[in-house]
């Protein structure tokens, strides 16, 4: 058994074409075989490779060519598990780059291996890139890497006898690039060990890959309270509403709907009390709202909320900023707000803001984190929510920070609430999903960011997450389709693009994936 993985880049496909045929370098009967995507010039190939996946005739997996930032960071990053965070750096670049992820997914592949998945050459190939256990090859050469006759392994054109499997998954009338009768990944391990008995090393990665992640995962929708409140022209009341009946209606659970905070810090949701007295009849989905004190609490009450959240944080200097108190201070407040609360039984989410930094302080300690996030825990928070609320984490700075706070409030008490300054919440959610965690906080159309962190970009977005998850087989309950509209709808109405990708994606693809 090896495990060959292919990543190519700006390859031409017109070079694979010979007389209806694809010869790719030999493959032994027992090879398993991971194409992470590629990706080609312009329409036309891209096109081509599209065809072509549809002509797979042996069992394996293919991750799809037009999402290959995005898959091959699924897939390094599980495949590597726990290296994560040299995966991703090597993964930074934009798509059409010269050079390949090669030397640390193939250096962090031969680690996460234990039996036999790994290169013997090293090679920190650009270009293409075979990785195997005997041989590897990071010829620029294309037509050498292909052209290799003996034993050729053919794909052909009209063969279709992919067992048990529909290349195209469809939802809500929308294609996704998952293949697969389950639109579950997690099947592929076991349709090779049924073609394969010695499939033991994919087993293996896989149930690496997969181990820890949860089936279900639960979204807390922030839009918005945390997507509007930094927006300067002041969103009508019932816009709001209407935002929030149509995150209601796409399946999200949970929506935070707004803040009773004071209006000079935050005008925009100076109309709190408007739109919480509009849902005072919903009781198909819970939304909280956040709380600074009780005073806060008593106004949101009176409004007729059933769920609150108070927000602390883990940078003395965002605390000073955001709320105007130390962080002993805040703690002490939130203390008697969740003693009110709990006396009407209202649950109490407990937010730490700055997990992984703060404007003013820097990176902030994994230790200062756990302590404020178990203090909110002890004085009867529900759940824990942990926000990077300047966007810089990165999974190699998620994981200890979730390490710590793990180490002293129970997994399951937690969510992520990341901000995509840098583009790493999708990343850092998995790594999340992988160490239990199964809420995860996001935003509509990547609204977002917080009026007193100068710098941070919006959250990361809710359509994003869901692809993702739905990609990954983990049930959201969410509806795809319903969330790309309503996304569209506020973005409509606050005159700007969407900062979801998924939803950027699904509005200019018209194809058939
Ligand atoms: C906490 C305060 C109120 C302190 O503000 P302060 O100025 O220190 O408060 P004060 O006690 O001196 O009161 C000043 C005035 O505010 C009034 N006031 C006092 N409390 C309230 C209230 N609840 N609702 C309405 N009004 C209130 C109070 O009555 C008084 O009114 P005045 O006498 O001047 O007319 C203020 O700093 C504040 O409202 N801050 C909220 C800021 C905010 O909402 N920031 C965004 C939150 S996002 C976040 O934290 C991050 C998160 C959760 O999203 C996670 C992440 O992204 O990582």
């Amino acid at each position: 058994m090896r495990l060959i993985i292919r990543i190519c880049l700006k390859m031409d496909l017109r070079k694979l074409h010979e007389d209806g045929e694809l010869k790719i370098k030999p493959l032994k009967s027992r090879d398993f075989v991971l194409i992470c995507g590629a990706q080609s010039d312009n329409d036309g190939k891209r096109e081509q490779l599209k065809n072509l996946s549809f002509e797979f005739t042996q069992p394996y997996v293919r991750y799809d060519a037009y999402n290959f930032n995005y898959f091959s960071e699924v897939l390094l990053i599980s495949a590597v598990n726990c290296c994560i965070a040299s995966a991703m750096s090597s993964l930074e670049e934009p798509l059409g780059m010269d050079k390949l992820p090669g030397l640390s997914t193939i250096d962090l592949f031969q680690r996460f291996s234990s039996n036999g998945c790994s290169t013997s050459r090293g090679d920190s190939g650009m270009g293409s890139c075979w990785i195997e256990q005997n041989t590897s090859s990071s010829s620029n050469n294309y037509e050498e890497d292909f052209e290799y006759e003996q034993e050729a392994f053919t794909w052909r054109h009209h063969a279709r006898d992919m067992p048990g499997n529909d290349i195209i998954c469809r939802n809500q009338g929308r294609n996704y690039a998952a293949y697969g009768n389950r639109c579950d990944s997690r099947h592929l391990a076991n349709l090779q060990h049924n073609s394969y008995n010695n499939a033991v090393c994919l087993q293996d990665i896989t149930d690496k890959i997969y181990k820890g992640i949860p089936k279900y995962v639960k979204i807390v929708e922030v839009g918005a309270r945390d997507g509007l409140q930094n927006e300067k022209n002041v969103v009508p009341t019932a816009v709001k509403v209407e935002l929030i009946q149509r995150l209601v209606s796409a399946g999200l659970s949970v929506v935070e709907a707004t803040s009773f905070v004071s209006p000079k810090w935050v005008p925009q949701l100076a109309d709190a009390r408007d739109v919480i007295e509009a849902f005072k009849s919903l009781d198909t989905a819970r939304l909280p709202v956040l709380v600074p004190n009780l005073k806060g609490f008593e106004a949101a009450v009176a409004a007729g909320a059933k769920e609150i959240a108070v927000f602390a944080s883990a940078s003395e200097s965002f605390s000073k900023s955001n709320i105007n108190c130390t962080i002993e201070e805040s703690l002490t407040r939130y203390h008697d707000v969740v003693q009110a609360a709990t006396k009407l039984s209202i649950p109490v989410r407990g937010y730490v803001s700055c997990v992984i930094g703060c404007p003013v302080e820097g990176m902030i300690h994994p230790s200062k984190v756990a302590y404020v996030a178990k203090e909110l825990h002890d004085m009867g928070c529900c759940e824990i929510s942990l926000g990077d609320t300047v966007g810089i984490g990165t999974p190699g700075t998620v994981i200890p920070m979730l390490g710590a706070v793990m180490a002293v409030v129970p997994v399951e008490k937690l969510a992520v609430h990341f901000h995509d300054t840098y583009g790493q919440s999708l990343p850092n959610i998995l790594v999340s999903l992988q160490m239990g965690i199964s809420t995860v906080d996001s935003s509509i159309a990547g609204l977002g960011g917080c009026p007193y962190a100068k710098g941070a970009s919006g959250n990361v977005a809710t359509e994003d997450v869901v692809y993702m998850l739905d990609g990954l087989g983990i049930k959201t309950n969410v509806d795809l389709e319903k969330l790309l509209q309503t996304g569209e709808f506020i973005c409509k109405h606050l005159g700007r693009p969407s900062g979801s990708k998924a939803a950027v994606a699904f509005s200019q693809h018209t194809s058939k994936i």
